[in-house]
């Protein structure tokens, strides 16, 4: 191994959205995904010349709610797939599109690290209240007509997405625990460029005598990166998604990009409504949770092409401590 590619040198945790993999107007379409998987590993890749340890965390939100999609249309002929195996499907799909796509470009770049996927279960409270109120939008986007008619005939619980259709909803608890965290730690401190916590990592619940059992739910993978990221003492939390900046006014003639945001900026602004509901708030309150329990972080949000400029500080909005000074 390189000493490029050593256990040491600052941590990043880069938590792409599983909405962010999507560009092309059939939804579904496998070979568009990995399409813009491969546009984002030179970015990755620039960090690790750079001389950053990353760990790549993704999103699943599209994907999870097209198997369970797959699995109800087949039902009449092969056994429905339940939720947590389908969130482990999409870690098995998207890592290997993240696997083959960085392991093609270190080599055209002469890199020589290992890359690796961890399968990752989330431990996750069984009597968390969100299994009685699913918030998390999973699979296409519908018209307000098709998602009632679903809601009617599949026994669907649908709701209105960020101003961007209409989408199914299924229970999102709160990540309390990652179970292969150490396993993740080992990997990141040997070198390897570690792909984990897909989709906020598999649901599974304890028997308090640590035996695990999945459950049904799709956690949010930047809550759940946060976790990772505060766990791992992380320096940057970096969260690229389809905007490069976070605004106030978002889809208004008001709109406001920002540049930096305060923790209590951001705690005000997220209590106001600035933030899209399961599609914006989540990543500021993720980074507003890193920045808390790690003042001297990094917590970015941007898009993946500006991944280098941002961490640069050049575009991109920061979430920083309140008591640290604006640059
Ligand atoms: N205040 C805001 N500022 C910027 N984007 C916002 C805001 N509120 C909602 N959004 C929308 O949220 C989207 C990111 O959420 P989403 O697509 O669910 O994320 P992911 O990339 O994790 O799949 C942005 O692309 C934008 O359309
Ligand atoms: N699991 C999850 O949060 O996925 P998205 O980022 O695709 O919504």
């Amino acid at each position: 191994m390189s000493a490029n590619a050593s256990g040491n040198g600052r941590l990043a945790v880069v938590a792409f959205g599983g909405n962010a993999l999507i560009t092309d107007n059939d939804h579904s379409a496998i070979p568009d995904q990995f399409h813009n998987v491969e546009a984002m590993a030179p970015h990755v890749v620039d960090m690790i010349e750079d001389g950053w340890r990353v760990l790549v965390t993704h999103g699943n939100g599209p994907q999870v709610g097209f198997i369970l999609r797959r699995s109800e249309l087949a039902m009449a002929e092969v056994a429905p797939v339940p939720m947590d195996y389908a969130v482990a499907d999409t870690q098995g799909a998207i890592g290997y599109m993240f696997n083959k796509a960085l392991t093609n470009e270190l080599r055209r770049r002469g890199l020589a690290r290992p890359v690796a996927t961890v399968v990752t279960q989330t431990l996750v409270d069984a009597a968390d209240p969100a299994f009685v109120n699913p918030t998390k939008p999973v699979g296409a986007f519908m018209d307000e007509g098709s998602a009632r008619r679903a809601a009617a005939e599949l026994g669907w619980t649908v709701a209105e997405d960020a101003g961007r259709g209409w989408r199914r909803i299924v229970a999102s608890p709160r990540p309390r625990a990652i179970v292969e965290l150490d396993t993740i730690r080992s990997l990141l401190d040997t070198g390897v460029l570690v792909v984990a916590c897909g989709g906020g990592g598999i649901p599974v619940t304890t028997n308090g005598q640590g035996e695990l059992a999945g459950i049904a739910a799709v956690i949010d993978k930047d809550l759940a990166s946060e976790l990772l990221a505060r766990q791992l003492r992380a320096d940057a939390l970096i969260i690229p998604t389809g905007v490069e900046k976070v605004a106030i006014g978002f889809g208004t003639p008001q709109q406001q990009w920002l540049d930096r945001l305060t923790v209590s900026q951001a705690v005000a602004y997220a209590e106001s409504g600035q933030f899209g509901e399961g599609s914006m708030r989540p990543k500021v309150e993720a980074l507003v949770g890193f920045v808390t329990a790690n003042p001297a972080g990094a917590g970015v949000i941007t898009d993946a092409a500006n991944l280098g400029r941002a961490l640069r500080r050049e575009t991109g909005t920061w979430i920083e401590a309140d008591d640290r000074p604006a640059l």
